[in-house]
């Protein structure tokens, strides 16, 4: 039970508004589906909108203890008697002057209903939450306890007693994630935590704003994240647009842009990764500026694009947050990718040599997927050593490209790329418990990134399972979600496969470890349909097809005509749904979220003197 602060019903011209509950039918969705008759006024039209709450006596009421059903308008038609039962039927020309006729009604009527021929027909689901008035001043918000009374009064909730009823509960580990499109007064509070632990969902037709809603919360969470428990946010970036959207937040916190594989970054830019020449580093950002995308608000900015741009890539190269995924290998690997002997016949004498001083050196991490680090190719170097002392030089030369190997990994913190990364690397970052991190995976090849998302995701769940490491919190964030998890694996391409299991695997188990999931796509008929009933929170925008809005619809067990409201939104509008993350439980809010873009082009418009978080640097 929740105590509210206030109850009360929103004027309008100084005058509580009431309609009158006509109708109550089951529902399959929603339990039951109501229709609630309002006097139409022009004003009356333009505040009743999709999203509000309404408030009915239910048939928990009894002497003093009043009981409220808190009902949420779904859908909003004027009627016009004399309009209403018009047909093709009629006679064209007196059915066109009975319709002109009456619509005077309609502008006439401004701020109070003068007609009893006009009504505000409004449909409405029940958010299974009641408000219990027992006369004095404190009011109990709590689980609807009965049904409305059919022909009761029906109010409008203010904006104040919505905003409680929205951040029920909502005291601690919230963000303010945006503004109710109703009333921008309104702040909507998303539970960080249970957001990203129980997996999210962003659904929305192409331009509805998808990547600018991502890197919206992406930024509110890490901005949250500085001074509560640290948040990890894994951005598995097809398209190469997240660069360019979280700038401002790679250069304030620690956050990475890394690519896999060296065809992804221009030469220029690998060159400064490879040798970090400050000679070459304003080329390396003028090129790597041109092979971000970035968002045509940006572009169109004369004064910071690609100037502003370019300096603050500079600076984050400089502070180096812009690196190059270098592969690492299991001791099998590498004694499969570099095989002492090759080109020896089996069972012959150096074979039998060469196999016993493998087995020696080597034969303990057979099979057990252990990462060759440079200490451990220390050790392994000089175990081989001891083994091939005394050997002839014909022996000791098998083995020479895989001691060059282990060779490299032992001096690799020098040579030969200055601003790499491992995978080890990424997972100490990953649960390291000192700072939020933002890592952002971009690629030349989308199979890489599959593959690699895969290969990270993999490791860090089975390091986290033996371990028993449940924090900090990770999510692993797939935008174009189709292309990671699709409805049709490509058999011949298991790359598909790979990053399917691994989305799989954090959706279904992911959050006993701290491991969450974030989808974003607008092709929701793609993706894989078991992928789309685990977040238990979804973002919903404009959906044109049907069979969009009836997959997430069924998935999140919702009525199709909460969908109606979304075909009048703007950009930056959408349908917030959450089992936990919000005040309500399943009760799709309407969300105003701003606008990343601006974000972005305040920061360039400001730029800070370096970009390297808490660390200072010198030039
Ligand atoms: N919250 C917002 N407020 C105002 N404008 C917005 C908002 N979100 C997005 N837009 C506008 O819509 C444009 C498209 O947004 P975005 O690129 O995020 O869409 P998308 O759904 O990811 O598109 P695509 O499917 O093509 O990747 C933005 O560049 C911006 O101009």
């Amino acid at each position: 039970m929740t105590k509210l602060e206030k109850f009360e019903f929103l004027k309008i011209n100084g005058k509580e508004v009431s309609g009158t509950l006509m109708k109550i039918e089951p529902s399959e969705n929603t339990r039951y589906s109501y229709e609630v008759w309002f006097p139409y006024a022009l004003e009356y039209i333009n505040e009743i909108r999709e999203g509000r709450f309404l408030a009915v006596k239910n048939f928990a009421t009894k002497d003093a203890e009043e009981h409220w059903s808190i009902l949420e308008v779904t859908f909003i038609e004027p009627l016009h008697y004399a309009i209403h039962n018009i047909s093709k039927s009629h006679y064209p020309h007196f059915a066109e002057t009975a319709a002109k006729n009456a619509s005077i009604d309609w502008e006439i009527q401004t701020d109070a209903p003068k007609y009893p021929t006009t009504r505000i027909i409004v449909d409405a689901i029940p958010t299974n939450l009641e408000i219990v008035d027992d006369g004095s001043d404190k009011y109990e918000l709590q689980e609807e306890t009965n049904i409305p009374m059919l022909g009761k009064e029906v109010y409008i909730l203010d904006n104040e007693t919505t905003q409680e009823i929205i951040n029920k509960g909502m005291n601690k580990g919230y963000i303010e994630a945006g503004s109710w499109t109703i009333g921008n007064e309104v702040k909507i509070r998303i539970n960080v935590e249970e957001l990203l632990r129980k997996h999210f969902g962003i659904f929305g037709f192409t331009g509805a704003g998808k990547s600018n809603l991502l890197s919206t919360l992406i930024r509110k969470i890490t901005e949250y994240s500085i001074d509560n428990e640290p948040v990890k946010l894994v951005i598995w970036d097809l398209m190469s647009e997240y660069y360019g959207l979280l700038l401002d937040v790679l250069c304030k916190y620690d956050g990475y842009l890394i690519a896999i594989g060296e065809k992804t970054f221009p030469d220029s830019t690998l060159e400064y990764l490879k040798t970090k020449d400050s000679s070459k580093l304003t080329q390396a950002a003028e090129d790597l500026v041109k092979t971000m995308v970035f968002p045509k608000d940006i572009k169109n900015n004369s004064n910071i694009f690609p100037k502003a741009a370019i300096e603050i890539t500079k600076k984050l190269l400089k502070c180096d947050k812009v690196r190059l995924l270098v592969p690492e290998y299991t001791v099998d690997d590498l004694v499969h990718k570099y095989p002492p002997w090759e080109g020896r016949r089996k069972g012959a004498g150096p074979w039998q040599t060469i196999s016993k001083v493998v087995g020696r050196t080597f034969g303990e991490y057979r099979g057990k997927d252990v990462i060759v680090t440079p200490e451990l190719a220390e050790k392994l170097l000089n175990k081989l050593e001891s083994e091939l002392r005394g050997k002839s030089e014909d022996i000791k030369e098998s083995f020479g490209k895989i001691k060059l190997a282990l060779e490299n990994i032992k001096t690799r913190t020098g040579t030969p790329m200055a601003l790499g990364i491992t995978t080890s690397q990424i997972i100490e970052l990953l649960n390291s418990k000192d700072n939020p991190n933002i890592l952002i995976f971009v690629s030349h090849d989308p199979n890489q990134i599959r593959n690699t998302s895969w290969e990270l995701g993999t490791r860090l769940y089975e390091e986290r399972r033996k371990n028993g490491v449940i924090t900090p919190t990770t999510v692993f964030i797939f935008d174009e979600a189709d292309e990671f998890i699709p409805q049709d694996v490509d058999k011949r391409n298991e790359s598909y496969k790979h990053s399917s299991d691994i989305a799989m695997k954090l959706a279904r188990r992911g959050r006993k470890f701290g491991l969450g999931l974030g989808i974003a796509t607008q092709r929701i008929r793609y993706l894989n349909t078991s992928i789309l009933a685990q977040p238990h929170t979804y973002f919903v925008s404009k959906l044109p097809r049907k069979t969009d809005r009836e997959a997430v619809a069924e998935a999140f067990g919702l009525g199709l005509d909460m969908f109606n409201q979304t075909f009048k939104f703007k950009k930056g509008d959408w349908l917030v749904i959450s089992h936990d993350a919000l005040g309500m439980e399943a009760v799709p809010i309407p969300v105003h979220f701003e606008n990343a873009n601006i974000k972005v082009i305040e920061f360039l418009n400001n730029l800070p003197e370096h970009c390297c978080g808490r660390t200072e640097v010198t030039d």
